[in-house]
């Protein structure tokens, strides 16, 4: 979902193609290829797109075309893969279906000298194309072969017939003619060399000892794709170094060339190979391999420790994780839940349940235990195993990975919803650790950490602490890991006498958001805290929202009262809005009524023009930032929050060129570089009431793509496609789509203005308008669509916007994207 993000872009890498002076419907820019490049502004967790990826070797399976170490240049020739007519071998067959490794031996003759190199690639080698160059040197090979006198020829001269292996590729420089005896002579030398070595092939010509390309796979291990591995049998002549060298080079080659599963594949590898390689099985536990021998070329094999396969379909693996290997009763309980070893999880679980929620993870041991605490949500609870596998790198037990887990309620731990239930305190056990009674009761040293002194306590803590509905981290970026320190949940000293931490209510891309109480009067207050490592680089933000929040006070806009900067975090003391925000509204509630939909935009239209009127552009509204107030009557309405990228209009007729802002709201006239203001803002409250009139917002790419999704944004069509905008049971009315498209215009000189929201007749009759008005606003909608927008089938309609989806609408969730179809 990148469309979700909020970001930045760098503008220098985009200035290419733009043409200045270009705005709005008359100067859109045409095409991607004119686009800015993305990155991401900022994100508590580090991953913003600008991070360097390390550079993953070329995959064992790739198709690259392989590159001409055979030449057809005169006087060049050498023996390649084996022609079109050339018996098909077994290794030959794997050798075209399964490109992997390949050695390619070069023999060089310049000056009548020769000399060789063995290359190793994992370049592919297609028999058609070593056809080709076979046949282009053919009378060549004639010539060269008598250089070869020494070797036993099996009778024939063909090439075709001599060559058993297309790994062998020979060149000479120049013509074998009139040769000396001492040239002879060192080319017998050579060649002697090359027979020691090389094997001699069944037709008499050598061939350099192939190695055998293999693949590694780990005992048990569903998730660990497997490590591809040359086997060159001259050097390798029995199983043990090979097992040591699986173990000691391989392994480590792999930590180093993917950094980032370093701690993945030491935990795999001390969970799934607790005792080293000492097995070596085929893919279907059939045969144990005793011998080098033994390996095919091709061929997968599972390294274990002990001698007991387990059967598990290895040519599936998917991403590298670890196994739990749980004993006893643990063991039952899993056989009892289906989540037995070696049993395929599903890829993706169901995460339906997931809630922002810290859990309190007590390292098994002797008391006082240590306690790590570890925020739980979409982002970082996507599967049972995922969570283990982090808490086992927070939790850091002497035994390794956490093999067991328990609540103080005894209660084992065997699925990601158990994480969700009432208890937020778990003990970790290791494999070889024994439970005892007394590990459930948490010392009174413990207490401050946990929170609780029993059992029945935290359970009462925990219910405090869960979020009502809400899912904070649809967003592929936001932050959320571990809490790093244990008093995390405890403020500063100098707050923690303000304030007392109730619980955590939401995080953004930036900040961790709490309720707190004012231990003086009382008053509760929501405790945005955004650590300084976060927005490295981006301090001004912090400060340019801070000065603005302090210039703010209106109804319809998140009041700041108070802000410190202690212990290297920014804390701002806002007001609590405690219905959460409308993003998480819109999940629950699938879509807004129209009577809601025109509170909630007169607010954000007050709250536009309030913040407009003073010269201050938001450049973040979306439906997060919106959070969700009722009035006395029970009627929704909402406030606008987070200014962290909101910015003061330049003096006089300056325009913001800054590009930032999420990307599903984003105005074009941001895309295109061209200068903007607060009309922005407008812009984006016009994706907003069409995204909660219907539950999906106007532009998505086709391919989920940031650029697919600018494009339709510039193109600035859109459309009203059946069958949610004709639902007769929500019929949404044409005033309000007449609204949208003066919102979601993309001149932002012809869009309307905060003021002009507010007068619009749409939000001025609370969505109740006259009749004739309606009638015209039809007709005014009907003469600005294209023939047949309103034409999509829901199947064209569901296929092709869950492909392209955004968080919203993936917010709606399988139930509303097949509930509709029946
Ligand atoms: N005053 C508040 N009262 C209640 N909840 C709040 C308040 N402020 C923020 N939140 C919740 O916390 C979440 C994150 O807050 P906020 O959007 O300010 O963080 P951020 O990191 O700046 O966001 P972004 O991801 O947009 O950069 C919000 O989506 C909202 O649900």
């Amino acid at each position: 979902m990148p469309q979700t993000s909020t970001w930045e872009i760098d503008e220098r890498s985009s200035a290419s193609g733009h043409r200045s002076g270009e705005s709005g419907t008359n100067g859109m820019m045409n095409g991607a290829n004119t686009l800015p490049r993305v990155t991401k502004r900022l994100s508590t967790s580090g991953k913003t797109s600008n991070i360097p990826r390390f550079k993953r070797p070329h995959p064992p399976h790739s198709t690259r075309p392989h590159s001409a170490i055979i030449s057809s240049s005169p006087g060049i020739y050498r023996k390649n893969s084996p022609s079109s007519s050339a018996p098909s071998t077994s290794s030959n067959r794997r050798l075209s279906q399964l490109p992997t490794h390949h050695v390619h031996s070069h023999i060089h003759q310049p000056n009548h000298t020769l000399h060789h190199t063995s290359v190793i690639s994992e370049e592919l080698t297609t028999p058609r194309a070593s056809t080709f160059n076979l046949n282009q040197n053919q009378n060549v090979f004639a010539t060269t072969t008598t250089s070869f006198g020494s070797m036993p020829n099996s009778g024939t001269n063909t090439p075709e017939a001599s060559m058993t292996s297309s790994v062998c590729a020979m060149e000479t420089d120049g013509a074998v003619t009139g040769n000396s005896a001492e040239e002879l002579a060192e080319s017998r030398d050579m060649v002697s060399e090359m027979q020691k070595r090389c094997r001699i092939g069944p037709s008499g010509y050598p061939h350099l000892v192939k190695a055998k390309r293999l693949r590694f796979y780990r005992n048990g291990d569903q998730y660990f794709k497997g490590i591809p591995y040359a086997l060159q049998c001259d050097r390798v002549k029995s199983m043990q170094p090979l097992m040591e060298e699986l173990m000691k080079v391989i392994f480590k080659k792999y930590i180093c060339q993917f950094i980032i599963t370093l701690f993945q594949t030491v935990i795999c590898d001390s969970t799934a190979l607790p005792h080293g390689i000492r097995h070596i099985f085929t893919m279907d536990g059939t045969q144990r391999i005793t011998s080098v021998d033994q390996f095919e070329d091709g061929g997968g094999y599972v390294c274990s420790s002990t001698d007991v396969f387990k059967p598990v379909d290895y040519s599936r693996a998917a991403e590298p994780s670890w196994r739990l290997t749980l004993a006893n009763r643990y063991n039952r309980h899993l056989e009892t839940k289906k989540l037995a070893l070696n049993v395929v999880e599903p890829a993706n679980e169901n995460t339906d349940f997931v809630i922002p929620k810290i859990i309190k993870v007590i390292r098994n041991g002797v008391k006082p235990r240590r306690i790590s605490r570890h925020l739980l949500n979409k982002k970082t609870a996507r599967s049972f195993d995922q969570v283990l596998r982090d808490l086992t790198l927070i939790v850091k037990l002497d035994a390794g990975a956490i093999r067991k887990l328990f609540t103080l309620s005894g209660r084992p731990v065997l699925t990601l919803q158990d994480f969700f239930r009432e208890d937020d305190v778990f003990v970790a056990y290791g494999g070889n650790d024994k439970m005892a009674a007394d590990d459930l009761l948490v010392a009174s040293e413990e207490h401050k950490c946990v929170g609780a002194s029993t059992s029945s306590k935290i359970r009462r803590t925990s219910r405090r602490s869960a979020m009502p509905n809400r899912n904070e981290s649809l967003r592929h970026d936001r932050s959320g890991s571990v809490i790093p320190d244990q008093d995390q949940q405890r403020l500063p000293p100098d707050l923690d006498e303000k304030f007392q931490l109730v619980r955590l209510i939401g995080d953004g891309n930036t900040a961790v958001v709490y309720e707190v109480v004012d231990k003086i009067n009382h008053d509760r207050r929501a405790m945005k805290v955004i650590a300084r490592e976060n927005v490295i680089g981006k301090e001004h933000l912090i400060e340019m929202e801070l000065s603005i929040l302090q210039k703010i006070d209106n109804t319809f806009i998140v009041q700041l009262y108070d802000h410190w900067f202690v212990d290297d975090s920014y804390f701002l003391s806002l007001e609590l809005i405690e219905m959460g925000d409308l993003f998480e509204h819109l999940r629950r509630v699938r879509r807004v009524p129209e009577r809601d939909a025109v509170r909630m935009m007169t607010c954000l239209g007050q709250a536009l023009e309030y913040i407009h009127d003073l010269g201050i552009v938001h450049r973040d509204v979306k439906l997060e930032n919106l959070l969700i107030v009722k009035d006395e009557y029970g009627e929704l309405g909402v406030k606008l929050a987070d200014f962290g990228l909101a910015c003061e209009m330049p003096e006089g007729n300056g325009v913001l060129t800054t590009i930032c802002g999420t990307p599903t709201y984003v105005a074009p006239e941001v895309l295109n570089k061209t200068g903007y203001g607060c009309r922005v803002d407008i812009w984006a409250a016009g994706v907003i009431l069409y995204a909660i009139l219907v539950g999906f917002p106007p532009f998505q790419s086709s391919d989920g793509s940031e650029q697919d999704l600018f494009s339709a944004i510039i193109s600035g069509e859109f459309s009203f496609p059946s069958p949610s905008w004709d639902d007769v049971s929500n019929s949404v009315s044409w005033s309000v789509r007449h609204l949208i498209m003066c919102l979601i215009h993309t001149d932002p000189f012809h869009r309307y203005s905060a003021n002009e929201l507010l007068s619009d007749e749409w939000m001025v009759n609370l969505g109740d308008v006259d009749p004739e008005y309606e009638e015209w606003a039809h007709l005014f909608v009907q003469s600005k669509m294209h023939v047949g927008e309103e034409q999509e089938t829901p199947y064209e309609y569901y296929t092709s916007r869950r492909t392209s989806m955004d968080e919203l609408s993936e917010s709606a969730g399988v139930e509303f994207s097949f509930s509709r179809e029946g």
